[in-house]
């Protein structure tokens, strides 16, 4: 369970989070929605300590992870991956070296400085890539692939942390709607199959809707909703998106209830 008690960051006098506090269960699909400039990012690179707090805490168990340091630290960013909209590979280093750059704070600090990775963290490397269907380009370089495939190599970068929680910050806002599919469709079989609890950042609704159990809405660095997706409602959408964005909250509420009546069809098909 992570806990976030009043999370708090600055940038001069203006708060991009304010006085956040959530808690965020093993194992949950949250997506955290609004619009550009509500605080989103902060919050997530809080969450992997890449930015510090201003105010507030947030505790892992009973673990203060803000207070954390040097070992411990890098070991917290080891359970807690991210993944970014721009994938952040090395272009130039091929797509298993990339993957097995995930390792590196699993080895010895001694043997981080020699460029060898053991038999076991290979047969890691490779079934993390194979599992994203990208086994068979692993001696191509990075550079080449395409968004959605440096995407998937990116996903096995993080699985081969072992973390505890995927942190994915806008990771499907550089790419078609097909690769968004193939990423998230990704994302959501590591959560459901492996229990790593995901929080990513979507600017989509419908995306965040379709694949989230749970939505957290931020406006101004404010939470102002948190909850199951079909208890967003239009004035929700309406307040997190802004008036000039009304017609998508609009059009992202339609696929909402064409999402719900999906599931009431394959819940009665259940009891049937
Ligand atoms: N390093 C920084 N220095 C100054 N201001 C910053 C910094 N990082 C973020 N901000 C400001 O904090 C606010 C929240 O930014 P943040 O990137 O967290 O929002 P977001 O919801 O993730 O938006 P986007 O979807 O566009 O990335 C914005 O007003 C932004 O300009």
């Amino acid at each position: 369970m992570l806990r976030i008690e009043g999370l708090t960051k600055r940038f001069g006098g203006k708060a991009a989070v304010d006085g956040v506090t959530l808690s965020i269960p093993r194992g949950e699909m949250v997506g955290i929605i609004g619009r550009s400039g509500a605080g989103k990012s902060t919050l997530l690179r809080m969450l992997n300590r890449l930015a510090d707090p201003s105010e507030g805490r947030i505790l892992s168990g009973d673990r203060d992870v803000t207070a954390l340091k040097g070992a411990a630290l890098r070991r917290w960013r080891r359970d807690t991956a991210m993944i970014f909209q721009q994938f952040n590979l090395v272009g130039r280093l091929d797509v298993l070296t990339n993957v097995l750059l995930g390792r590196l704070d699993h080895r010895a600090a001694a043997l981080t400085l020699v460029k060898s990775f053991s038999r076991d963290d290979k047969i890691r490397a490779i079934a993390a890539l194979e599992r994203l269907d990208m086994g068979h380009l692993l001696a191509q370089r990075a550079e080449t692939l395409s968004g959605g495939q440096q995407q998937r190599v990116a996903i096995a970068r993080a699985l081969v942390q072992e973390p505890q929680i995927i942190l994915a910050d806008e990771p499907i806002a550089s790419l078609d709607p097909r690769n968004t599919q193939v990423v998230m469709d990704a994302l959501f079989r590591i959560n459901r199959e492996d229990g790593i609890t995901v929080v990513s950042n979507l600017h989509h609704l419908d995306i965040a809707s379709k694949y989230c159990d749970r939505l957290i809405g931020m406006a101004a660095g404010k939470v102002v909703f948190d909850g199951p997706p079909h208890q967003l409602t239009s004035e929700i959408a309406a307040k997190l998106y802004g008036i000039e964005a009304k017609d998508a909250g609009a059009e992202a509420l339609d696929q909402l209830e064409a999402i719900a009546s999906e599931e009431a069809q394959r819940a009665k098909q259940n009891v049937a």
